[in-house]
């Protein structure tokens, strides 16, 4: 709870505690229809007891005034009692619930982290290909899931799209929350149908689709006369009309910019995933003298760039040590280059910083690093994990950098170690190499960012595909170069 600004949709482990808010927030809700119900109960008991009384003085009204005690108490009542009820129907209900509300308030998701969430959806959308009517039924890639999106849902994520600079992308989801207008069940939560007739005709208008938007106004004016905005609205689409005639539908595709276009085309693209472009699997007992004792199960996925799969090498408890520690110091991660939030983040995922000298458990790891590359790790940046969140990704890079960073040199290699499985997307795709890696649970990637005379290899360009659906966990330990002088000599390049 003590994240500031919008961090919550950016991984599944950050939101966990807005499981935990949302159920304190039923049961203050929950609250506060008791102490309605409270109200409701004294309301009616009161009601019963005065209308039988009423009652015996209508079958006979002289009779019942006759009666002293009747008239008597009929003028009290009147005179004190229904005073001391309009003091009642006057007292709020819910106090103590609602400052309990503003209590939660600061801890509530913010406009940006619905962004974040829209975009999310949006990228799943957009990267993979999927129809738009499937996401909302909950038919996620091919596979169909028990959960589909509420009018609400719908309705905001048309919002966020009508105010990117690809507005139409937006009319699906408006064009659905339109045709539910109908059955809707009215509480605070029911959409205003103005605003969405409104919204998705400013959405036509905004892509040129002027004799689309004419119609939705016109309905929309059916409901308000008179409406100002609306008549305006009408009369300048009318002009625009006259003045181009022949409006081209812009209906051409956007144009992706090239990194979202090489995300389409690996993340959907080549299926060869894994084993059959392996060249040949075979067992490490070389690289440092402890793997003649426990060989690595490795896996060549190509030699250049040099890529290596080494399967089953954390175990699960590891793993659940690892998460652990990371879970309680995860912060929102920037790239080098790009170190503040924009709206189109090339990484959207949080992260931990742990050092290799934490523990056992993490001295472990580094030894297992160690075994793996046959390299040291004095002057390495410490370990990073990584959780995902909404759609989350990290957009084509290299992990070397382009000018020669300081002391410690270049980033020679990186070991990739999958925490998780994921259930759909968030392949690690090599888009200049054609390797597309799932991610699978104690599995490392391994391999070298630098030629062998300590250039950059561009090859080694590679991203995270958008999560479909699950928690992707990695933790990534990056290799400099300084210190590998007596292990891997710059012997020149020795191929290209
Ligand atoms: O999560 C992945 O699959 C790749 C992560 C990555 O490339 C990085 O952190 O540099
Ligand atoms: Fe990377």
């Amino acid at each position: 709870g003590s994240l500031t600004g919008a961090e919550y949709s950016l991984s599944v482990v950050s939101m966990k505690p807005l499981v935990e808010l949302e159920t304190k927030l039923i049961q203050n809700l929950d609250d506060y229809v008791k102490a309605l119900e409270h109200k409701l109960q004294i309301l009616r008991r009161h009601i019963s007891e005065i209308r039988l009384e009423n009652e015996k003085a209508q079958r006979n009204v002289v009779l019942y005034l006759s009666h002293p005690l009747n008239a008597f108490a009929l003028i009290r009542r009147l005179h004190l009692d229904w005073v001391q009820w309009r003091k009642y129907m006057e007292q709020p209900v819910g106090g103590a619930q609602m400052r309990s509300f503003d209590a939660w308030r600061d801890h509530l998701p913010t406009q940006l982290d619905l962004q974040d969430a829209c975009n999310g959806i949006a990228r799943i959308q957009d990267i993979y290909g999927l129809q738009e009517k499937h996401i909302m039924r909950g038919q996620l890639a091919g596979i169909k899931y028990n959960i589909s999106m509420s009018t609400g849902d719908i309705f905001a994520v048309g919002q966020h799209l009508s105010r990117t600079t690809n507005a139409k992308e937006a009319v699906p989801w408006l064009k659905e929350v339109k045709r539910r207008l109908r059955n809707q069940t009215p509480g605070p939560l029911a959409v205003d149908k103005a605003e969405v007739l409104l919204l998705l005709a400013e959405t036509y208008i905004k892509s040129k689709h002027y004799a689309e938007a004419l119609p939705i106004l016109d309905r929309a004016l059916k409901h308000n006369i008179a409406d100002a905005v609306l008549l305006r609205r009408r009369e300048e689409v009318q002009q625009l009309i006259a003045k181009e005639p022949s409006t081209v539908l812009d209906n051409a595709e956007p144009k992706d910019n090239s990194k979202v276009a090489i995300l389409k085309w690996g993340c959907r693209g080549f299926s060869r995933e894994q084993s059959p472009k392996a060249l040949h699997c075979c067992y490490n007992f070389t690289t440092t003298p402890f793997l003649r004792l426990a060989p690595l199960k490795m896996e060549l996925l190509g030699e250049h760039p040099y890529v290596v799969v080494y399967h089953d090498v954390l175990s699960d408890s590891e793993i659940a040590e690892i998460l652990e520690m990371a879970e309680r110091r995860m912060a929102r991660t920037s790239t080098v280059a790009q170190p503040n939030r924009t709206s189109s983040p090339t990484r959207t995922a949080m992260g931990a910083w742990l050092k290799r000298s934490s523990n056992a458990l993490t001295r472990r790891i580094a030894r297992r690093v160690r075994d793996m590359s046959g390299l040291q790790l004095e002057g390495s940046e410490r370990m990073q994990v990584i959780n995902y969140g909404i759609g989350g990704h990290y957009v084509p890079h290299k992990d070397w950098f382009t000018q020669h960073p300081e002391v410690m040199g270049n980033r020679l290699a990186t070991v990739l170690f999958y925490l998780t499985d994921v259930e759909q997307g968030g392949a690690t795709m090599f888009n200049k190499a054609e390797h597309k890696v799932l991610p699978r649970r104690g599995t490392a990637l391994f391999w070298y960012n630098l030629h062998t005379d300590g250039e950059g290899d561009w090859s080694t360009t590679h991203a995270a595909c958008p999560i479909i659906v699950g928690s992707k966990w990695v933790l990534t330990q990056w290799i400099r170069e300084r210190n590998q002088i007596f292990i891997r000599p710059c012997l020149g390049r020795t191929s290209d």
